[in-house]
């Protein structure tokens, strides 16, 4: 059967709490979803036709084991034992099945994994986002969680009593003393079963008795991880080395003669080569060492409760009144305490025994933020993220399983941590982008998903940020009056009796604000600077006279400033540098992009919504200059021009190329807020969640940048991000100052985060997604197309556009090749549907549209784009 066809019904067959025991000759075979990547083309019973890589296979039970929906069972899949989940219990094996055929479960390794809330939330995931269970499954659980796991039994000797033979039968006494005989008292299910007759019943005694516990093993995460470390071997270094030279060994000398590889290249922003001149030389030695696989602690000292002030007690008070599921927005602006909300609200949930989920952007964020909790509640904490290593994430994982009342932090993939018992799912910085997965399938959303997951779990989810995203701004200001009234209510219930808590309040969304700053602390000024003015006057420096005298000045009184560019390597629209004209498509309301697929191509600008082209102009079309440029200065650039221009200020790069190494962010961030640089120079990552009090200086090189990006979203991610990057400024005691360069400083979204005015940005984007549909007002879907082949994959896009049906309410934009044309040597093109929500168009069948794709071309559809490049 393939799975798509079963989604639709229940998944768990079983009631809840009826065990199947084989021995009562009914439901005696198993539907199991085996998960072999590889191996699964062919099938260890006989699959049937048309079926995909993802299947359910049967499977008998021996007598003497249970299973039930939802445990992770291991099973044998031609010459191996694979993982797999059973799906459901079957009276008789189905017809076409030789009985002789089906072969046995082997054990069951997690006995109900997948409680029904969260079977049903993976089978949301996977109809919403068209993508097989089996998929969403890899998503969710840590990767190899069911590949090559091996379940073993293992002693708990503090548990057992003198004279423990007495109670259980001959086989517990048998697997006792075989466990006994070793001094890890641990041995493998499939070894004992082999050894002991009856092993499952006798393990099922031992295991009610606490005498023994099972868990289950990777063998691929044993192998220790090593890193280089550089270590000094010299205390006077010889004569002949250079300046340069010098100053990497006095580095090494200052940190104790030590380092790790990574982190000496990136603090002396050097190479690998040059360290192995000095290593040549004998100064130093360059050899790998083990790591310690979970993350360091860094020793955080224990903070208590601050007290609230009042905008954000009425939030706190609020969101502990929920009872259930709501949803609700904490729009609290830069530096108004959020984080302290969160806190707090997550402490009670902590002694009731619930558990509390935490998404973040990125993880470059997680440093700090996961101090603030480490400090509150010690190691009650862990971090789930993809960038762990799949050990490392296991490991989390299991601790999760333990159900003891915890906090997650993650990112986007801990939506799906598997806490078994959650009072509370919090999104910080919820507009962020970095929640969305764009590929691989399923492209979900983490708030949307987050949305699901609290319904079914019947709690509360907080979405925090200083700049809502307009869909959610929407889903809980539409029916505002109402709320703030019954707002009103429940407090004046609360003053009149303040004993007794108020009522629930009957709502699923709220809308929550933190209007000012802690200690009403301003927000920072913002200083526009006319670029094109700077460029008359003759300033031909990347930085304008105002920011290179806040440059200076920065050092005279030992403040800190932070460095934004906009994004690292290209960034495509083209602007001329005298009037600020940008070339945009005709028909789309969107800059055109600068395609350059490959050497000495000609050099096309071109509407990646609609296919217009046109070639790239040698005059600006608006003034006749010819200094028309491509934007995008990376920070490489930006930091080269900072140590010509200001050679005495100490820098510091933050960016993806800096921040490779596991670690970097917290060591680059530390060296930061302990003085060792005057200024972090970086892009995205540096606007999210920073809170350091000494910063009083924010300049973004050129906003433009953010302005001008092809994609319907442009204006709302730039006001995000600018409004985000401003507010890393003056969070301390000395007031702090915002300088943005731009081009278009009369451009709508500069002018709001000027005067830092949300509502009258939100007002103004909103009215003009709501004329062209596009979302919230309309959904999207994105279509994406790619081939080694360049002409197939665009034939394969034209013939999809025309089979599609024409309908009211659909509108079908394309095909047009993606903004980077070629990735990786595929060709990339792109189809975009917009629907609109009042028609409800009917959506075609996918499986009917991956039929039109021939085998070279891949499809992917993305539910709800984000990113259209
Ligand atoms: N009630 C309070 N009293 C004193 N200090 C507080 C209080 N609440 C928060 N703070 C401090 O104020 C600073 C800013 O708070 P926080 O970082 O939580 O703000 P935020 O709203 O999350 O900011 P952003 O959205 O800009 O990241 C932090 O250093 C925090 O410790
Ligand atoms: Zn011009
Ligand atoms: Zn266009």
């Amino acid at each position: 059967m393939y799975i798509n066809d079963v989604s639709l019904a229940p998944l768990v067959v079983a009631e809840p709490g009826t065990s199947y025991d084989s021995s009562k000759n009914e439901n005696r075979w198993v539907e199991v979803l085996v998960d072999c990547p590889g191996i699964a083309k062919e099938a260890a019973t006989q699959p049937e036709e048309g079926q995909k890589e993802e299947k359910l296979y049967t499977y008998r039970l021996p007598v003497g084991l249970e299973v039930k929906p939802g445990d992770i069972l291991s099973v044998p899949f031609k010459w191996q034992q694979v993982g797999g989940i059973a799906v459901r219990l079957l009276a008789q094996p189905p017809a076409k099945l030789l009985p002789e055929d089906i072969r046995d479960v082997e054990d069951v390794i997690h006995p109900k994994f997948f409680r029904e809330t969260y079977w049903q939330l993976l089978e949301r995931v996977s109809q919403y986002y068209y993508t097989p269970l089996i998929q969403v499954i890899r998503t969710a659980l840590p990767p190899g969680l069911l590949g090559r796991s091996q379940a073993r039994l293992r002693l708990k000797p503090e548990n057992i009593p003198n004279g423990a033979n007495e109670f259980v039968n001959l086989a517990a006494r048998e697997i006792l003393k075989i466990l006994q005989s070793q001094n890890d008292g641990d041995y493998s299910f499939k070894f004992l079963k082999r050894q002991v007759k009856g092993f499952y019943r006798a393990k099922k005694q031992l295991l009610q008795r606490g005498w023994v516990e099972t868990y289950v093993q990777m063998p691929r995460y044993s192998r220790p991880q090593t890193k280089p470390v550089v270590t000094l071997t010299v205390s006077i270094p010889p004569i002949d080395l250079s300046k340069r030279q010098r100053e990497i060994l006095e580095v090494l000398r200052r940190h104790g003669g030590e380092l790790w590889l990574s982190e000496l290249l990136q603090i002396c922003n050097t190479t690998t080569p040059t360290l192995k001149r000095l290593e040549e030389k004998g100064c130093i030695v360059i050899e790998e060492r083990e790591i310690l696989r979970s993350e360091r602690a860094s020793t955080v000292t224990a903070d208590q409760p601050k007290s609230l002030n009042p905008a954000q007690y009425q939030a706190l008070s609020t969101i502990t009144q929920i009872s259930g599921y709501g949803t609700v927005l904490l729009h609290g602006v830069t530096g108004s305490g959020k984080t302290e909300v969160y806190l707090q609200a997550i402490a009670p949930l902590l002694t009731q025994g619930k558990s509390a989920l935490v998404l973040v952007p990125e993880i470059g964020l997680t440093p700090q933020l996961t101090d603030r909790f480490r400090a509150r509640f010690g190691n009650k904490i862990s971090v789930y993220h993809s960038a762990l290593s799949d050990g490392e994430r296991y490991d989390t994982w299991r601790q999760m399983l333990t159900g003891e009342p915890q906090v997650v932090i993650g990112t986007r993939s801990a939506i799906f941590a598997p806490l078994p018992n959650l009072g509370l799912i919090i999104l910080d910085e919820e507009h962020d982008s970095s929640f969305k997965q764009d590929s691989p399938i399923p492209t979900y959303h983490a708030r949307t998903v987050a949305q699901w997951r609290a319904q079914l779990e019947n709690c509360p989810l907080v979405l925090g940020s200083a700049t809502p995203s307009l869909e959610s701004w929407i889903s809980v200001r539409t029916s505002e009056d109402t709320q703030t009234q019954r707002l009103g209510d429940a407090q004046k219930l609360s003053k009149t009796f303040p004993p007794s808590p108020p009522p629930p309040l009957p709502l699923s969304s709220y809308y929550l604000s933190l209007p000012q700053r802690i200690n009403s602390r301003p927000l920072p000024p913002v200083e526009v600077v006319d670029m094109r003015q700077e460029f008359q006057q003759g300033n031909r420096s990347i930085f304008s006279k105002s920011l290179q005298q806040a440059l200076q000045q920065l050092k005279q009184r030992h403040q800190q400033g932070i460095l934004f560019i906009h994004r690292r390597g290209h960034s495509t629209f083209v602007s001329c540098r005298s009037c600020g004209y940008v070339l945009e498509c005709p028909h789309c309301d969107v800059s055109l992009s600068y395609h350059h697929t490959e050497e000495g191509a000609p050099q096309i600008l071109r509407c990646h919504y609609c296919n217009y082209g046109r070639s790239h102009p040698r005059q600006c079309p608006e003034c006749g200059s010819p200094y028309l440029k491509f934007f995008g200065s990376g920070t490489q650039r930006v930091a080269q021009e900072l140590t010509r221009q200001f050679p005495e200020l100490r820098l510091i790069r933050f960016d993806s190329d800096t921040t490779r190494t596991k670690g970097a962010h917290r060591t680059l961030l530390t060296r930061f807020a302990n003085g060792e640089a005057d200024l972090l120079v970086g892009t995205q990552m540096l606007t999210k969640g920073l809170d350091l009090p000494q910063v009083t200086l924010v300049g973004v090189v050129a906003a433009d940048g953010l302005l001008h990006l092809s994609d319907y979203r442009a204006s709302e991610r730039a006001f995000q991000t600018l409004t985000q990057v401003a507010g890393r400024a003056g969070r301390g005691e000395d007031p702090g100052k915002v300088i943005v360069q731009t081009y278009t400083p009369e451009h709508p979204v500069i002018e709001a985060v000027q005067n830092h005015d949300y509502p009258s940005f939100i007002r103004a984007e909103l009215e003009q997604r709501q004329a062209l549909n596009y979302p919230p007002y309309g959904r999207l879907i994105l279509l994406r197309l790619s081939s080694n082949d360049p002409t197939e994959v665009q034939n394969t896009a034209q013939l999809i556009v025309t089979a599609l049906p024409q309908q009211e309410g659909l509108d079908i934009m394309g095909p047009a090749p993606a903004n980077i044309l070629r990735v990786a040597n595929r060709y990339r093109w792109q189809i975009l549907l917009k629907i609109s929500l009042d028609a409800l168009p009917q959506l075609p069948d996918w499986e009917e549209v991956r039929q039109l794709c021939p085998q070279s071309v891949s499809l992917t559809i993305d539910v709800d784009p984000l990113n259209m490049m």
